[in-house]
């Protein structure tokens, strides 16, 4: 099979990203940079997981990252340049500096140790990228546009966050408690969890305010 890169993957084949939902209290995150973005970065964290064990280094540091380490003390602030040591026992790196070749320098070494990496001035050197966050409640939806339009992203999780009615997380609520109590086999379970949400279906009965 012929060696693709992201792009080349995407023109033939459409959007290639695999999105998935990441524990971050079970993993130790890395982030190197601690300008706007970096603090982009580690407020979209925190925001998504209070208890996330992140590690910022950078010789300047934001005072509202560092207001973010005051309210989370799980977050590590070390005010110096970045070393490749820094990247052992991480499962996640951020590089957010402001020097293409650092960041590049991160990704080599990020690959070395098989970190997962985030380079955020580089998409083709990324293995995974932040998305928009949706939040209703325990819904949480998470918006990509495959790295074309980031601010697009951001309108979309405007446009849902408005649109979503809040009534969502009680339905939510109701169905967890549903799905507790049904006996059966697996195929039962599907079979009854669908009929009850068949209702999903007509949009404009979705929202109980309604
Ligand atoms: C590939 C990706 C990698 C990654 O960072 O993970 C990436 C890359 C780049 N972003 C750039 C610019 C901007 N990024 C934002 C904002 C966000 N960027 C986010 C994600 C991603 N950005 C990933 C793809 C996501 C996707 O697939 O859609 C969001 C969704 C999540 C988050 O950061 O937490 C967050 C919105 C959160 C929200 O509000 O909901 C804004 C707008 C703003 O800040 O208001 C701007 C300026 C306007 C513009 O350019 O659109 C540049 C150029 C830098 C330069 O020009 O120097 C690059 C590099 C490049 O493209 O080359
Ligand atoms: N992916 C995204 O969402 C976005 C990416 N970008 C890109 O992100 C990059 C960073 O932009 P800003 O945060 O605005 O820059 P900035 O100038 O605000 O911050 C740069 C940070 O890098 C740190 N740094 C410098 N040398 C370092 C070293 N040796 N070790 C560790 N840290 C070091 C600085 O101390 C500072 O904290 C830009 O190159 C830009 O292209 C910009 C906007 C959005």
């Amino acid at each position: 099979m012929e060696n693709l890169n992201h792009k080349e993957l995407n023109d033939r084949k459409g959007n290639q990203l695999f999105p998935v939902f990441f524990k971050l209290e079970h993993l130790k995150v890395l982030v190197v940079g601690g300008g706007f973005v970096g603090l982009e970065k580690a407020s979209a964290i925190y925001k998504n997981c209070q208890s996330a064990q992140v590690t910022l280094v950078a010789p300047e540091i934001k005072d509202e990252i560092r207001a973010i380490a005051l309210e989370y003390p799980l977050l590590k602030l070390e005010q110096r340049v970045y070393h490749k040591s820094d990247l052992e026992g991480k499962d996640l790196v951020i590089a957010a500096t402001s020097i293409r070749d650092l960041n590049k320098q991160v990704h080599e070494d990020a690959k070395n140790l098989r970190v997962l990496c985030n380079i955020a001035d580089t998409p083709d050197l990324c293995d995974f990228y932040l998305s928009s966050v949706v939040q209703k409640g325990d819904l949480k939806i998470a918006v990509s546009t495959n790295g074309k339009s980031p601010t697009f992203a951001k309108r979309m999780r405007e446009l849902l966050e408005e649109v979503l009615p809040d009534s969502i997380d009680k339905i939510l609520d109701n169905l967890n408690q549903i799905r507790e109590k049904l006996r059966g086999d697996f195929e039962y379970k599907v079979k009854k969890l669908d009929e009850i949400t068949s209702v999903l279906k007509e949009k404009d009965k979705f929202d109980q305010n309604k």
